[in-house]
């Protein structure tokens, strides 16, 4: 549990566009909480920064993390999140999700915090606007649409297009590359569409969650945007993401799970 301070120990798995910053910005501190742990798949890539940080995190295997942190922020590939979260979930702790999509094939996970008094927390990440879907969801949503519109570097080797021979490389206009169910949109682009199983799970589920992907040379941008029309509010918004070094994921993930690490022991919490 928590140190004699009641600070929460903190660890995250995977030290890529994602995790680097979240680790950063713990070190350099948030209220609440401290860093204690990181996995990394090449450790040794990544001993001589981690080493410097004020912290001094441990560089364990991601099996290692739920014994020594209350905490633990999956940044890691999709395919990890069960290895990640079972075992921190299962000792009634908390694991914070990036790679949401996998939650679709993982869904006992739930069951199983439920079961041992753990928690899962899926921060908005790279989306807009969860506050409102959570909020409308509590009345009745009648229907949520996504559109996203990613650069072609964005995309370009998602199993869908693999698997339906979609080429996208050259392209000089806008392809819209799926439309269909959130569900099918993760199974089909599990790297580029966390966002998609986000809303529907914030919203009406996966299979009413509709999505429409388009790969566009047009945009410099990671840019979703959701529609949502309910019995108390209706609503689209849009969020125009740069990309971070990793072309698929957006700057401003890292930066919500910081949000949603701050406000998890902040004393003034602004939002739902
Ligand atoms: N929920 C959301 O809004 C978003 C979710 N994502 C998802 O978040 C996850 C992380 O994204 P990024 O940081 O952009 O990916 P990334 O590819 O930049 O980083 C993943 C890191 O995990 C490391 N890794 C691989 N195997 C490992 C192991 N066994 N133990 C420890 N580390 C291991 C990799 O070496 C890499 O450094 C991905 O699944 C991505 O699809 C990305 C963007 C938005
Ligand atoms: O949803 C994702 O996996 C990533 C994404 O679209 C973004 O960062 O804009």
């Amino acid at each position: 549990m928590a140190d004699g301070k009641t600070r929460l120990r903190v660890a995250v798995a995977g030290l890529g566009a994602i995790g680097t910053d979240v680790v950063k910005a713990l070190d350099q501190g948030i209220e609440g909480l401290m860093l204690v742990a990181v996995s990394a798949n090449s450790p040794d890539k990544h001993s001589g920064w981690v080493a410097e940080l004020n912290s001094a995190p441990k560089l364990v295997p991601i099996d290692g993390l739920a014994d020594v942190a209350d905490i633990v922020v999956e940044c890691a590939p999709s395919k990890l999140v069960r290895s990640i979260v079972a075992p921190v979930v299962a000792r009634g702790k908390t694991a914070v999700v990036l790679s949401v999509g996998a939650l679709l094939q993982n869904e006992d996970l739930v069951d199983l915090a439920r079961a041992h008094g753990g928690q899962i927390i899926v921060p908005t990440g790279a989306l807009i606007g969860l506050d409102a879907v959570t909020a409308a969801a509590i009345g009745t949503i009648h229907s949520a649409k996504l559109v996203t519109r990613k650069p072609v570097a964005g995309l370009v080797g998602a199993p869908h297009l693999v698997e339906n021979n979609i080429q996208i490389e050259g392209i000089t206009e806008p392809l819209r590359i799926f439309e269909g169910s959130a569900r099918d949109a993760a199974k089909g682009f599990p790297a580029n569409l966390n966002v998609a199983v986000a809303l529907s799970l914030a919203g009406i589920g996966p299979d009413r969650t509709r999505v429409e992907i388009w790969a566009d040379p047009t945009v410099t941008r990671n840019t979703h945007r959701i529609e949502v029309d309910s019995d108390s509010a209706r609503f689209s918004m849009m969020i125009e993401n740069i990309p971070s070094e990793n072309p698929k994921t957006g700057r401003i993930t890292a930066l919500s799970v910081i949000a949603c690490l701050r406000k998890l022991r902040a004393s003034l919490r602004i939002g739902t």
